[in-house]
């Protein structure tokens, strides 16, 4: 007998095969995808009566510090260099190990309530990052944000920290957990950190997520230092030739583009923080175009401010069409792309699909509410119409996270007053 069917569901697989089915079914077996059709011989434990609701993918965000959800709305309206020097800084400076697993839990809420089944994270204490995403059932990749300044003492400890934690949470929570190391950025990493940093991931076998170019700043203070951009400094010390997660990459020559192409680059493109933090604007058109792996992402609830990624996905195609003055560009299928496919590839999860053999990691959105109808192309209303308010259902792993709009995996009123209480000591330290 298998675990799970839902059935009587417009599927929207992903699977190019495949494509949507109509009334269709999906059974699923230890965590898996064992069958996608429209008719089965198989019964279930379980069964879901999706009628009048889409089953797709659930939604990957290749960018994320999901303990930043602490910091929701704490500052705003500003440039990036001073919004983290003079605020989030001092303030993650004050930051315990409990406030990161209260603001990681309510990031997990979130992103279940909103469709999200895994994410890619960069922060501190990621222990308790780990610990949080264990306990709420979705998928992650996870890294420690690694910063040294050029101090070589700091270096040396920034590194112990991150192998530390790649050695202890890589494969963990029945391998919903992986881990990469996470080198900050080309201008707040030095030239032999991220040297060190590139050749332990590779003898470790995992992935490096960095932040690339978000920032004229970033790509002047390259210039001016080493006499070229981020996207060619890190060529220079083979940094491209390992797996790499690019967070924004926003101020790229097309000669940059190529060659995020050429390596195979995962870029996760942010549009809402880009927007909010007024960086730029990332050329996913011509990085599609080229042949490059887009992904897409959220950024820290600090500077986006929340983790909807059916808002990133309406972004993403807006932005690029206002900004090549071609409504042709990314279409909503593309955009779908991005946020399942990609985002899975990108973090090396065989997730992305509806498809056997695929991690049974999918959504079920409800479709009978006034902002959805009429429908002439599914596609369409999950891009430009719909929002994760929408979603009714998420499975992670063949877990039934969510159901019907009640989440099953944590205490949804505990991990909202846990944060707010957290924040609120946190502001009596801070001293504001
Ligand atoms: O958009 C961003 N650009 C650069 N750094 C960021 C952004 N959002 C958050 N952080 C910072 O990255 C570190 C990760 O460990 C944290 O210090 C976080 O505040
Ligand atoms: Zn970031």
């Amino acid at each position: 007998m298998a675990d799970l069917i839902i059935k009587n569901a417009y599927i929207l697989s992903m699977d190019p095969e495949a494509g949507d089915i109509e009334n269709g079914i999906v059974v699923v077996e230890d965590g898996k995808i064992k069958e996608v059709g429209t008719s089965t011989e198989c019964t279930a434990e379980k069964v879901i009566d999706a009628k009048g609701s889409v089953l797709m993918p659930g939604l990957v965000n290749t960018h994320c510090h999901a303990g930043m959800t602490i910091f929701r709305g704490y500052a705003d309206d500003m440039q990036l260099q001073d919004w983290l020097e003079n605020h989030i800084w001092p303030a993650e400076a004050k930051l315990t190990d409990d406030d990161i697993y209260a603001g990681t839990k309510l990031a997990c809420l979130e992103m279940i309530r909103s469709g999200t089944i895994a994410f890619a994270d960069m922060y501190i204490h990621e222990n308790r990052v780990a610990q949080a995403v264990d306990e709420a059932g979705i998928r992650a990749a996870l890294s420690y944000g690694m910063i040294d300044f050029g101090d070589k003492e700091k270096a040396d400890k920034e590194l112990e920290v991150g192998r530390a934690f790649v050695k202890e949470w890589n494969g963990k929570a029945g391998g919903r957990i992986s881990t990469m190391y996470g080198p900050h950025a080309p201008n707040t990493c030095s030239r032999d950190f991220l040297i060190r940093v590139k050749e332990q991931a590779v003898k470790d076998g995992v992935k490096q997520h960095i932040h690339v170019l978000e920032t004229e700043a970033e790509l002047n203070y390259m210039k001016e230092n080493f006499g070229m951009c981020s996207i060619h400094f890190l060529k220079g010390i083979d940094f491209w030739g390992t797996d790499v997660l690019a967070a924004h990459c926003v101020w790229l020559s097309d000669g940059d583009i190529k060659i995020l192409a050429e390596y195979g680059v995962n870029i996760s493109h942010n549009p809402n923080s880009n927007m909010k933090l007024a960086s730029g604007i990332c050329p996913v058109a011509k990085l599609i175009d080229a042949g490059a792996n887009v992904c897409l992402g959220t950024d820290g609830c600090a500077s986006n401010n929340n983790l909807d990624m059916f808002e990133e996905m309406r972004s993403a195609a807006l932005l690029q069409k206002v900004s090549t003055m071609d409504p042709t560009a990314l279409p909503a299928r593309k955009v779908l792309e991005m946020a399942t496919i990609n985002g899975a590839k990108a973090l090396g999860i065989n997730s992305g699909m509806l498809k056997e053999g695929y991690n049974a990691d999918m959504i079920i959105v409800d479709m009978n509410k006034a902002h959805l109808a009429p429908v002439y192309d599914v596609a369409s209303h999950l891009v430009y119409a719909a929002n994760g308010k929408d979603v009714s259902t998420t499975i992670v792993d063949g877990k039934v996270l969510m159901e019907d709009g009640k989440v099953l995996s944590m205490d949804e009123q505990e991990v909202i007053d846990t944060a707010i209480k957290a924040s609120k000591d946190l502001l009596d330290r801070i001293g504001n």
